[in-house]
């Protein structure tokens, strides 16, 4: 994923880099210009004969800044840009995600882990490789060169200083990494702590807990403050270690020049020229060991990142058979299924056949399997064994992305999504807005958006947050209207619903698809009994189907269903 990633800015890379290699090389020469221009202030005759190299150590400088300059549009555009197009993939690998493999991933870990997984990419690319190509290797090349150019011995005695920089980043390295991982795990449990709390209000509230999860989030805040002054200390200890190994060296090569000036053997500039490039050779190491550590975490951090994102793909998404025409008939024949490998099946031997243009329900108790049989007629869980038909094709043979654009369905949990009213009816599409008020309104949801200040522009928050449980099922149904496709499955649309809102709607539903494939599970029986067929679930085997009348005169379970829904029919019956 990284590398696809790198591959999109090529062009930039490869600015970034020839801009460091040449910011380095004019660097260097220029100090080399510089020391030319000190050595020969004592022989020259005054500023005239020096115009030439003050000019050509002028320019250098000059261009040093421009290049300086310029080298802002790759320093931004490379991070940010790699970050986000990190998180664009992880968005493109969710759209094809299989689905049970996506239900597994828990929204609130998922969005941090793709968050600081895009960030650590980025970092691994841009923060370490790039940096090592753009600063650090040029440094110290061009600086190395120069200073052998002056004195091939104190070139390598750097050299040896790199060997002893080493071994010393390494073994302090190996220190501060344990420290920054145990760091690493008190932020995410920090965080973990914290999330909660500020998400759950009603559920800690209610149950007394925040002093203690206060507690419990006061000792990981202490912990992550000792953590962070430990690391910097250490860190900071490297750095002086550092520096002393410098100052030792240029102190060594300042006394060196002294006595070998006196002799006439070198310059001023010379010893000038030397300390400058020293400092320069040095601190690409100092920055090294700083970003290697940092490279280290964005690893970790960016392997679960793809860890995370490696799930399997949903195999018949975008390859098979197209879709190009819809009627709906629908056959399950022996369908086995089970959540899990090894697990025992949900669904065991589930066969029926269900004519186009019908409308069928599917009821049962709560976990009867109703859901699972409908993701498995969509294509979003795959069947164990057996065969599921649609018109007479196998479903593992059909696009499926073909076969979604000509089928509306209305999911049990979240049926409305964060954007306005008029993006959950018709996404962006361009649409009439008298059509999408006809679509509210035989939702019975035009009054409600026609009274809103900002009407069809109106946002309905996360997962509709700003409506309540019975508008967002009505908006789902108005979606439903102003698609107006070819067979529609509906999850338990009207869980949220009144009796009288339900009846309305459902008759409109039943009314305007008729001769159309219509599927709903439901859970209050009165709200379907007008349907052509109604398939009986319990314990994940289809126990009978027939019309109404016919499974209530001869299902003893379903007259039991029937007593207790036609009792009770304001309460859910599961
Ligand atoms: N993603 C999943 N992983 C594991 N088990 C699951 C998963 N989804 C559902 N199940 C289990 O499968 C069983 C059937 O679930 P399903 O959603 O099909 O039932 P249902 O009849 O639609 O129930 P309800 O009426 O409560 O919506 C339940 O016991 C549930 O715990």
């Amino acid at each position: 994923m990284l590398k696809s990633c790198v591959s999109l800015f090529k062009k930039q890379i490869l600015l970034y880099i020839l801009l460091g290699f040449a910011l380095q090389f004019f660097g260097a020469y220029g100090i080399h210009t510089f020391q030319r221009l000190i050595d020969a202030v004592p022989l020259s005759s005054g500023l005239g004969e020096l115009g030439g190299t003050l000019l050509l150590y002028g320019g250098l400088l000059a261009v040093c800044a421009v290049f300086n300059y310029l080298t802002e549009y790759p320093e931004t555009a490379l991070p940010v840009g790699i970050a986000e197009r990190l998180k664009l993939l992880a968005l493109s690998r969710i759209s094809r995600m299989d689905y049970l493999a996506y239900g597994s991933l828990g929204t609130g870990e998922l969005i941090r882990t793709i968050e600081n997984g895009a960030q650590a990419g980025a970092g691994i690319v841009y923060g370490f490789y790039l940096r090592i190509l753009h600063e650090l290797l040029p440094a110290m090349l061009f600086s190395l060169l120069f200073i052998g150019f002056y004195s091939p011995a104190v070139m390598l005695a750097v050299l040896a200083g790199y060997v002893i920089v080493f071994i010393l980043t390494r073994l302090l390295l190996r220190f501060l990494y344990s420290v920054k991982e145990s760091l690493l795990a008190s932020q995410e449990k920090s965080s973990r702590y914290s999330v909660r709390g500020f998400m759950e209000l009603v559920v800690f509230r209610l149950n007394r807990r925040y002093r203690h999860e206060i507690g419990k989030l006061t000792s990981a805040a202490e912990d992550i403050v000792r953590k962070n002054v430990r690391i910097r200390m250490i860190h900071e200890s490297f750095f002086a270690l550092f520096e002393l190994l410098v100052i030792l060296i240029k102190i060594v090569v300042l006394a060196l020049g002294i006595r070998d000036a006196a002799a006439g053997g070198t310059t001023v500039g010379v010893v000038l020229a030397l300390l400058l490039l020293i400092d320069k050779v040095y601190s690409p190491i100092a920055i090294l060991s700083v970003i290697y550590v940092d490279y280290k975490l964005d690893r970790l951090t960016y392997e679960r990142f793809e860890r995370y994102l490696s799930a399997p793909a949903d195999r018949n998404l975008e390859q098979g058979r197209e879709v190009a025409e819809l009627r709906g008939g629908i056959v399950f024949d022996q369908v086995r299924f089970a959540y899990g490998e090894g697990e025992p099946p949900l669904l065991q031997d589930v066969s029926f056949a269900l004519p186009a243009g019908s409308s069928v329900a599917i009821v049962g108790l709560s976990g009867s399997g109703k859901s699972t049989v409908v993701k498995l007629m969509l294509g979003l869980l795959k069947k164990d064994s057996g065969r599921i038909l649609l018109d007479g094709t196998d479903i593992d043979e059909l696009r499926l992305d073909s076969l979604y654009a000509r089928l509306s369905y209305i999911s049990q949990d979240a049926p409305v999504f964060d954007d306005t009213l008029r993006g959950n009816l018709v996404f962006d599409e361009p649409a009439d807005e008298a059509e999408l008020y006809r679509a509210l309104d035989d939702a019975r949801f035009g009054e409600k958006a026609r009274s809103l200040p900002e009407g069809l522009d109106t946002p309905v928050g996360e997962r509709g947050a700003k409506l309540s449980g019975g508008e967002k099922q009505r908006l789902a149904f108005a979606r439903v209207f102003a698609q107006n496709r070819g067979m529609i499955v509906l999850d338990e649309p009207v869980s949220a619903l009144d009796n009288i809102t339900e009846r309305i709607i459902m008759e409109t539903v039943l009314e305007r698809f008729r001769g159309r494939t219509l599927i709903i599970v439901a859970h209050r029986l009165h709200a379907i009994r007008s349907v052509d067929r109604i398939l009986l679930m319990r314990g994940g085997r289809l126990v009978d189907q027939g019309s109404f009348d016919e499974l209530l005169e001869r299902s003893e379970y379903f007259r039991e269903l029937w007593s207790r829904d036609g009792e009770e029919p304001s309460v859910r019956f599961a």
